[in-house]
Protein backbone atom coordinates (compact mmCIF):
# COMPACT_ATOMS: atom_id res chain seq x y z
CA UNK A 1 0.00 0.00 0.00
CA UNK A 2 2.75 2.19 0.73
CA UNK A 3 6.26 1.53 0.40
CA UNK A 4 9.68 3.91 0.82
CA UNK A 5 13.32 2.45 -0.58
CA UNK A 6 16.41 4.66 -0.23
CA UNK A 7 14.36 7.21 0.15
CA UNK A 8 16.43 10.47 1.17
CA UNK A 9 14.44 13.97 1.48
CA UNK A 10 16.36 17.50 1.50
CA UNK A 11 14.87 20.90 1.21
CA UNK A 12 16.60 22.92 -0.84
CA UNK A 13 20.27 22.79 -0.82
CA UNK A 14 20.15 22.06 2.75
CA UNK A 15 21.01 18.51 5.05
CA UNK A 16 19.11 15.14 4.09
CA UNK A 17 16.18 15.73 7.15
CA UNK A 18 15.51 11.91 6.20
CA UNK A 19 18.17 9.84 4.79
CA UNK A 20 17.83 6.24 3.61
CA UNK A 21 14.39 5.47 4.48
CA UNK A 22 12.90 2.16 3.48
CA UNK A 23 9.67 0.74 4.94
CA UNK A 24 6.70 -1.26 3.76
CA UNK A 25 3.08 -0.08 4.92
CA UNK A 26 0.07 -2.99 4.39
CA UNK A 27 -3.41 -2.49 3.46
CA UNK A 28 -5.35 -1.92 6.36
CA UNK A 29 -2.51 -1.18 8.90
CA UNK A 30 -2.15 1.67 11.53
CA UNK A 31 1.01 3.47 12.24
CA UNK A 32 1.99 5.81 13.75
CA UNK A 33 5.15 7.59 13.15
CA UNK A 34 7.22 8.90 16.35
CA UNK A 35 9.90 11.09 16.50
CA UNK A 36 11.39 14.12 18.16
CA UNK A 37 10.45 17.70 16.89
CA UNK A 38 12.32 18.43 13.96
CA UNK A 39 12.89 14.48 13.36
CA UNK A 40 11.08 14.84 9.89
CA UNK A 41 7.51 13.24 11.11
CA UNK A 42 5.71 16.30 8.97
CA UNK A 43 8.21 15.78 5.71
CA UNK A 44 7.48 11.67 5.50
CA UNK A 45 4.02 12.32 5.93
CA UNK A 46 4.19 15.02 2.71
CA UNK A 47 6.01 12.52 0.71
CA UNK A 48 3.21 9.84 1.10
CA UNK A 49 0.56 12.41 0.34
CA UNK A 50 2.87 13.77 -2.78
CA UNK A 51 2.94 17.30 -0.93
CA UNK A 52 7.05 17.20 -1.03
CA UNK A 53 8.88 14.87 -3.62
CA UNK A 54 11.37 13.08 -2.17
CA UNK A 55 14.91 13.93 -3.37
CA UNK A 56 16.52 10.91 -3.87
CA UNK A 57 14.89 7.13 -3.95
CA UNK A 58 11.40 5.33 -4.56
CA UNK A 59 8.15 6.27 -2.78
CA UNK A 60 4.76 3.34 -3.98
CA UNK A 61 1.40 5.02 -2.57
CA UNK A 62 -1.63 3.10 -3.68
CA UNK A 63 0.13 1.14 -6.61
CA UNK A 64 1.40 4.11 -7.97
CA UNK A 65 5.28 5.43 -8.36
CA UNK A 66 5.48 8.93 -7.10
CA UNK A 67 8.92 9.84 -8.67
CA UNK A 68 7.25 9.28 -12.42
CA UNK A 69 3.61 10.25 -11.71
CA UNK A 70 2.02 11.80 -14.70
CA UNK A 71 0.34 15.36 -13.80
CA UNK A 72 -2.95 13.38 -15.21
CA UNK A 73 -2.37 10.78 -12.58
CA UNK A 74 -2.08 13.25 -9.52
CA UNK A 75 -5.58 14.11 -8.85
CA UNK A 76 -6.17 10.40 -8.48
CA UNK A 77 -3.37 10.06 -5.49
CA UNK A 78 -5.42 13.33 -4.10
CA UNK A 79 -8.16 11.08 -3.89
CA UNK A 80 -6.86 8.06 -2.61
CA UNK A 81 -4.79 9.75 0.19
CA UNK A 82 -6.86 11.73 2.61
CA UNK A 83 -4.59 14.32 4.16
CA UNK A 84 -5.16 16.23 7.55
CA UNK A 85 -2.13 18.58 7.87
CA UNK A 86 -0.84 20.16 11.28
CA UNK A 87 -2.88 23.25 10.24
CA UNK A 88 -6.27 22.31 9.21
CA UNK A 89 -6.50 24.85 6.74
CA UNK A 90 -10.10 25.33 7.20
CA UNK A 91 -12.06 27.87 5.57
CA UNK A 92 -13.68 30.32 7.99
CA UNK A 93 -15.61 32.19 6.11
CA UNK A 94 -17.80 28.94 4.50
CA UNK A 95 -20.20 26.72 6.83
CA UNK A 96 -18.71 23.28 8.23
CA UNK A 97 -20.93 21.60 4.60
CA UNK A 98 -19.12 23.63 2.42
CA UNK A 99 -15.66 22.82 4.13
CA UNK A 100 -16.52 19.03 3.24
CA UNK A 101 -17.34 20.43 -0.32
CA UNK A 102 -14.59 21.25 -1.71
CA UNK A 103 -12.50 18.40 -1.94
CA UNK A 104 -15.54 16.94 -3.85
CA UNK A 105 -15.71 20.04 -6.44
CA UNK A 106 -13.66 19.20 -8.93
CA UNK A 107 -14.72 15.32 -8.60
CA UNK A 108 -17.57 16.04 -11.50
CA UNK A 109 -20.20 14.68 -9.36
CA UNK A 110 -23.63 15.95 -9.17
CA UNK A 111 -24.69 18.43 -6.58
CA UNK A 112 -26.77 16.29 -4.89
CA UNK A 113 -24.48 13.18 -4.57
CA UNK A 114 -21.95 15.72 -3.51
CA UNK A 115 -24.44 16.68 -0.42
CA UNK A 116 -25.30 13.14 0.39
CA UNK A 117 -21.94 12.07 0.54
CA UNK A 118 -20.58 15.50 2.31
CA UNK A 119 -23.72 14.72 4.83
CA UNK A 120 -22.31 11.30 5.53
CA UNK A 121 -18.80 12.04 6.05
CA UNK A 122 -20.08 14.29 8.76
CA UNK A 123 -22.47 12.23 9.99
CA UNK A 124 -19.32 9.44 10.70
CA UNK A 125 -17.76 12.33 12.52
CA UNK A 126 -20.32 13.03 14.30
CA UNK A 127 -20.73 16.87 13.28
CA UNK A 128 -24.34 16.04 11.27
CA UNK A 129 -26.11 19.06 13.57
CA UNK A 130 -23.32 21.90 12.95
CA UNK A 131 -23.46 21.33 9.08
CA UNK A 132 -24.34 25.31 8.45
CA UNK A 133 -22.32 26.67 11.34
CA UNK A 134 -18.82 28.22 10.38
CA UNK A 135 -16.13 26.42 11.70
CA UNK A 136 -15.24 29.70 13.97
CA UNK A 137 -18.14 28.13 16.06
CA UNK A 138 -16.42 25.24 16.53
CA UNK A 139 -14.21 23.66 19.56
CA UNK A 140 -10.82 22.40 18.44
CA UNK A 141 -11.67 18.99 18.69
CA UNK A 142 -14.61 19.24 16.59
CA UNK A 143 -12.71 21.63 13.79
CA UNK A 144 -10.35 18.79 13.89
CA UNK A 145 -13.31 16.40 12.91
CA UNK A 146 -14.42 18.58 10.30
CA UNK A 147 -10.38 18.26 8.72
CA UNK A 148 -11.16 13.89 9.17
CA UNK A 149 -14.63 14.41 7.60
CA UNK A 150 -13.09 16.58 4.68
CA UNK A 151 -10.32 14.32 4.77
CA UNK A 152 -12.27 11.38 3.97
CA UNK A 153 -15.06 12.37 2.32
CA UNK A 154 -13.70 11.52 -1.36
CA UNK A 155 -13.71 7.96 0.41
CA UNK A 156 -9.30 7.43 0.17
CA UNK A 157 -7.44 4.30 0.98
CA UNK A 158 -5.36 6.19 2.74
CA UNK A 159 -5.28 8.60 5.39
CA UNK A 160 -2.46 10.45 7.10
CA UNK A 161 -2.82 12.81 9.62
CA UNK A 162 0.13 15.48 11.27
CA UNK A 163 -0.33 15.56 14.70
CA UNK A 164 -4.21 15.21 14.86
CA UNK A 165 -4.46 15.15 18.98
CA UNK A 166 -2.10 18.05 19.98
CA UNK A 167 -3.59 20.60 21.27
CA UNK A 168 -6.96 18.44 23.18
CA UNK A 169 -7.36 17.21 26.13
CA UNK A 170 -7.26 13.63 26.98
CA UNK A 171 -11.02 12.66 26.37
CA UNK A 172 -11.42 14.54 22.69
CA UNK A 173 -8.02 13.34 22.03
CA UNK A 174 -9.31 9.83 22.55
CA UNK A 175 -12.82 10.53 20.75
CA UNK A 176 -10.58 12.21 17.75
CA UNK A 177 -8.09 8.60 17.42
CA UNK A 178 -11.40 6.47 17.67
CA UNK A 179 -12.81 7.81 14.57
CA UNK A 180 -9.56 7.26 13.05
CA UNK A 181 -9.81 3.62 14.43
CA UNK A 182 -13.46 3.33 12.97
CA UNK A 183 -12.12 4.29 9.25
CA UNK A 184 -9.39 2.22 9.73
CA UNK A 185 -11.70 -0.48 10.70
CA UNK A 186 -13.06 -0.63 7.63
CA UNK A 187 -10.33 -1.00 6.21
CA UNK A 188 -8.47 2.79 5.64
CA UNK A 189 -4.82 2.75 5.81
CA UNK A 190 -3.75 5.39 8.30
CA UNK A 191 -0.56 7.16 9.26
CA UNK A 192 -0.67 9.35 12.07
CA UNK A 193 2.36 11.89 13.32
CA UNK A 194 2.50 12.11 17.25
CA UNK A 195 4.56 12.97 20.42
CA UNK A 196 1.80 11.16 22.19
CA UNK A 197 3.48 7.31 22.43
CA UNK A 198 0.90 6.05 25.14
CA UNK A 199 -2.52 7.63 23.37
CA UNK A 200 -0.91 5.97 20.32
CA UNK A 201 -0.11 2.85 21.63
CA UNK A 202 -4.00 2.37 22.38
CA UNK A 203 -4.77 2.70 18.92
CA UNK A 204 -2.22 1.83 16.27
CA UNK A 205 -0.83 -1.55 15.02
CA UNK A 206 2.63 -0.48 14.67
CA UNK A 207 5.25 2.27 15.18
CA UNK A 208 7.75 3.88 13.27
CA UNK A 209 10.25 6.00 15.51
CA UNK A 210 12.33 8.11 13.80
CA UNK A 211 15.19 9.68 15.69
CA UNK A 212 17.30 12.01 13.89
CA UNK A 213 21.20 10.25 14.03
CA UNK A 214 21.53 6.96 12.12
CA UNK A 215 19.30 4.65 10.42
CA UNK A 216 18.30 1.19 11.44
CA UNK A 217 15.03 -0.80 10.85
CA UNK A 218 15.15 -3.32 13.57
CA UNK A 219 11.81 -4.98 11.69
CA UNK A 220 14.46 -5.49 8.20
CA UNK A 221 17.62 -6.66 10.47
CA UNK A 222 19.33 -3.78 8.71
CA UNK A 223 22.87 -2.42 10.31
CA UNK A 224 22.85 1.11 11.00
CA UNK A 225 24.09 2.81 7.74
CA UNK A 226 22.87 6.54 7.09
CA UNK A 227 21.24 9.69 9.16
CA UNK A 228 17.64 8.07 10.98
CA UNK A 229 17.07 5.40 13.02
CA UNK A 230 13.80 3.56 12.31
CA UNK A 231 12.97 1.69 14.65
CA UNK A 232 9.89 -0.14 13.54
CA UNK A 233 7.86 -1.64 16.53
CA UNK A 234 4.60 -4.29 16.43
CA UNK A 235 2.35 -2.95 19.08
CA UNK A 236 1.14 -6.25 19.79
CA UNK A 237 -1.95 -4.80 21.33
CA UNK A 238 -3.73 -3.78 18.17
CA UNK A 239 -4.06 -6.56 15.58
CA UNK A 240 -4.03 -5.17 11.91
CA UNK A 241 -8.51 -4.66 11.62
CA UNK A 242 -7.93 -5.90 7.66
CA UNK A 243 -8.20 -9.68 7.77
CA UNK A 244 -7.92 -9.25 11.78
CA UNK A 245 -11.04 -10.74 14.26
CA UNK A 246 -12.77 -7.30 14.78
N1 LIG B 1 9.45 23.57 3.53
C1 LIG B 1 10.58 23.45 4.23
N2 LIG B 1 11.70 24.11 3.85
C2 LIG B 1 12.85 23.99 4.53
N3 LIG B 1 13.01 23.23 5.63
C3 LIG B 1 11.93 22.56 6.07
C4 LIG B 1 10.66 22.64 5.40
N4 LIG B 1 9.78 21.84 6.07
C5 LIG B 1 10.47 21.31 7.10
N5 LIG B 1 11.74 21.73 7.10
C6 LIG B 1 12.79 21.34 8.07
O1 LIG B 1 12.84 19.93 8.09
C7 LIG B 1 13.09 19.44 9.41
C8 LIG B 1 12.01 18.42 9.75
O2 LIG B 1 10.77 19.09 9.85
P1 LIG B 1 9.40 18.31 10.07
O3 LIG B 1 8.34 19.33 10.15
O4 LIG B 1 9.29 17.22 9.07
O5 LIG B 1 9.69 17.65 11.51
P2 LIG B 1 8.67 17.04 12.58
O6 LIG B 1 9.32 15.80 13.09
O7 LIG B 1 7.33 16.89 11.97
O8 LIG B 1 8.67 18.16 13.68
P3 LIG B 1 7.50 18.62 14.72
O9 LIG B 1 7.31 17.46 15.65
O10 LIG B 1 8.11 19.79 15.41
O11 LIG B 1 6.30 18.94 13.90
C9 LIG B 1 13.11 20.66 10.31
O12 LIG B 1 14.47 21.00 10.53
C10 LIG B 1 12.43 21.74 9.49
O13 LIG B 1 12.93 23.01 9.81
Amino acid sequence: MIEFQHVFKSYGQGRSILADISFKVSAGEFVYVAGPSGAGKSTLLKLIGGLEPASRGSIQVNGQRLENLSPRARPYLRRAVGVILQDTHLLYDRSVMDNVLLPLAVTGLASGVSRARARAALEKVGLSAKENAPPIELSGGEQQRLAIARAIVNRPAILIADEPTASLDRETARRIMAVFKDFNRVGVTTVIASHDDELMAEYATRAFKIDPGRFADSAERRAPTHNNIVTNQILARNEPSLGGSS
